[in-house]
């Protein structure tokens, strides 16, 4: 076919524009279809045309039609598609307009659809724009509404609703009205009544189709089941946000909704007080009567704990046994007290629990805003810190935040509290400090010394906790972490491609005297699998002097399972070295009380140059603690000490950056 001499004006169409040869064959498309359909448009010609154009020659062979005079196609577009006969002249063909750029298809037949529709996993019909009637619909949508028969012919709200009117989501909206209205796809989410589960959740979403006129005349309504999606989404909100026990808000929530009404207060500069409460005793009624009463006990209070409050309260579970208490817009002097008093009266009443009588109490601490606290954290902490004061006056009481107090008992008990919950929410951990061989420097072991991070307190050292981990038993259950966290962590550094280093590890006096403490070592050093030679258990003078004969039984039990031991803070106690003999001792820890001192005091270097030739010659190993200087480290080093410890090495440090040091270390002797 000769190029028209229309050749300029055919590319300068601004519509889309095809020229056909006699057969109905795409030829050359025009700037406009380029632009329409690039794919299609190569500089070899056209290719991948939309496969509705297929039909093009099928279509202009059963029309008649004169030069010059435009026909109209019915094709699957959704405007007509004009096809004009070019004169003989002009070499034959046609010239094909498109109605405009964004053609648009009409739905295939009806059959087309049906197909179309059943391949679909969702439900599926397709509604009459006009009449909102359903006109096809698959097999799944069919069967999820089975019980309301055949839809066809139905509005979707009647079968998918029950309703006479077109259902809407919960803002109102209906996806299907939406998409006839503007033409566009809506989306909605629905629930709609269910037998079995009460209700399932939908997501709508209504694509609109155009019919021949290019108005939306039909559309595609699909429902996805989102039932299970959102539930478990709701539960993940649920645990993040709420108590599992109780269904109160947890912690997390509190704070926020806290933030919530602090930011109101100080708008309106009303009064909110914050109350902490604490169950008296409740780990012995948990070790008594079993945690089931325990949890029972729990639920009960916090039903009690809502009988007493105002609807505007929030109430949160934000401990084992603490709950908190959000007083807002306090009127009257004395209100936050009054409330403090009824929940006193009311909880102290005996529950019920399984036909047994259990009786408990609570301690509880007030804070205001402003005057107490001006943010969430700091309410909180006073207002548990007015708990403790109330615990301190004899329990079963409310006190309000006062920093006039007893602050000794109050510090003592709040650790203790603190101490309560610490393994299970992390906050304990391990540092790491070198013992180095004296006579070259190399890294042989680590001294593993527990950590506290207190949310409120920051750092406690371990010389303030342990004591208080000690009296209140709790260092059994710290002492067995500490003993599994170090050994797991020195199996981890030797897979890490270090070298086996030997672990000191403290035990307190309480750990020592608590039966069942071979087996835990046992089992420990089975779990992890570490070698128990390069385990080394701490142990004081003290420890092993109160019942020599059971000591040494008992270290002789340790001593089997292979571990090493040592005495720490050598010379501060009994410091009879003749009588340590008697235990099957590995190694003695000079304490860094001597060591202070070696270059100032005569005494401290006779002691420790004694300590060391003394503790050679009953073929005890030494380590000498809380090393400095340089000086101290040349004495020690002339007097034949086995190992250092001490900052002048290495402080105590992460596990992380105690491996890093030593692989410096290692590098650095690699190079000399
Ligand atoms: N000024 C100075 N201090 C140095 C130097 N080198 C080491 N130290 C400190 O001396 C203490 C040595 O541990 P310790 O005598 O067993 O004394 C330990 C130990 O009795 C106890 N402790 C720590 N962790 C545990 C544990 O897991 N269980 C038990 N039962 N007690 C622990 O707490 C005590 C104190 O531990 P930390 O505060 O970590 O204090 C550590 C360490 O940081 C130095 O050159 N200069």
């Amino acid at each position: 076919m000769s190029q028209p001499a229309t050749e300029t004006t055919f590319d300068w169409l601004p519509l889309p524009a095809l020229l056909l040869d006699v057969r109905g064959r795409p030829v050359a498309g025009n700037r406009r279809f380029g632009e329409c359909f690039p794919d299609a448009c190569r500089d070899d010609g056209l290719a991948g045309l939309p496969s509705w154009l297929e039909k093009l020659p099928e279509e202009l062979a059963a029309r008649v039609a004169l030069p010059g005079q435009p026909v109209s196609l019915q094709l699957p577009v959704a405007d007509p598609v004009l096809a004009c006969r070019l004169p003989d002249e002009a070499g034959g063909g046609w010239l094909l307009l498109l109605p405009d750029e964004n053609v648009r298809f009409t739905p295939a037949s009806d059959a087309d659809i049906t197909t179309l529709l059943e391949g679909l996993p969702d439900p599926v019909c397709v509604i009459e724009a006009k009449t909102l009637r359903i006109v096809h619909a698959n097999q799944v949508f069919r069967e999820a509404f089975a019980e309301k028969g055949d839809p066809i012919g139905c509005t979707c709200h009647e079968i998918t609703h029950d309703s006479v009117f077109p259902c809407a989501d919960a803002r109102g909206h209906c996806a299907v009205r939406r998409a006839i209205g503007t033409g566009q796809r809506a989306r909605a989410e629905h629930v709609h009544p269910d037998d079995v589960c009460g209700e399932r959740f939908f997501e709508a979403i209504a694509q609109p189709l155009a019919g021949s006129g290019g108005r939306v005349d039909k559309v595609l309504y699909c429902l996805r089941d989102v039932t299970e999606a959102r539930r478990s989404r709701e539960e993940i909100r649920q645990l993040s946000n709420y108590d599992p026990l109780t269904g109160l808000p947890n912690r997390v929530l509190f704070v926020k909704r806290l933030g919530t009404v602090l930011e109101r207060a100080s708008l309106e500069r009303s009064r909110v007080a914050v109350m902490f409460l604490d169950l008296d005793r409740f780990k012995s009624i948990n070790d008594t009567l079993g945690h089931n009463i325990g949890d029972m006990l729990l639920l009960g209070m916090s039903g009690r704990l809502g009988e007493c409050l105002r609807r505007v309260d929030v109430v949160a579970r934000v401990g084992g046994d603490e709950f908190v208490v959000i007083l807002p817009d306090l009127k009257a002097e004395g209100e936050a007290e009054a409330v403090a008093e009824r929940c006193l009266a009311r909880l102290a009443e005996a529950f019920d629990i399984e036909g047994q009588e259990v009786f408990s109490t609570v301690s509880i601490g007030l804070a205001y805003f402003p005057d107490d606290g001006q943010d969430e954290e700091s309410l909180l902490k006073n207002a548990e810190f007015a708990m403790y004061q109330a615990k301190e006056k004899g329990r079963n009481t409310w006190q309000r935040f006062s920093l006039e107090t007893n602050a000794g008992a109050v510090e003592r008990l709040v650790l203790e509290t603190g101490l309560r919950h610490a393994l299970e929410r992390q906050e304990i951990f391990l540092h790491f400090q070198p013992q180095v061989r004296t006579v070259d420097g190399v890294w042989v072991g680590a001294e593993a010394l527990c950590r506290w991070r207190h949310p409120y307190l920051g750092q406690v050292p371990p010389v303030k906790f342990i004591p208080v981990a000690e009296e209140c038993g709790l260092i059994t259950e710290i002492g067995a972490w500490v003993l599994a966290e170090a050994c797991r962590q020195g199996v981890a550094w030797q897979r890490q491609g270090l070298p086996a280093l030997h672990i000191g590890i403290n035990l307190s006096a309480r750990q020592f005297a608590t039966p069942g403490l071979v087996e835990s070592v046992e089992s420990i050093l089975r779990q992890t699998g570490i070698d128990p030679r390069l385990v080394e258990l701490e142990l004081t003078e003290s420890m092993l002097m109160d019942d020599a004969a059971g000591a040494a039984e008992l270290l002789h039990r340790l001593r089997r399972l292979g571990v090493r031991l040592a005495i720490d803070d050598f010379g501060t106690g009994y410091s009879s070295l003749s009588y340590l003999k008697h235990f099957p001792i590995d190694r003695v820890k000079i304490d860094r009380s001597f060591i202070k001192d070696l270059e100032t005091d005569p005494d401290s270097a006779a002691i420790a140059g004694a300590i060391i030739a003394m503790s050679h010659s009953l073929g005890l190993a030494v380590v000498a603690e809380g090393v400095e200087t340089e000086g101290q480290l040349a004495f020690l080093r002339e007097r034949g000490c086995d190992e250092i410890q001490g900052y002048y090495f290495g402080k105590p440090m992460s596990a992380e950056d105690f491996s890093a040091c030593l692989r410096r270390q290692m590098a650095a002797a690699d190079r000399i």
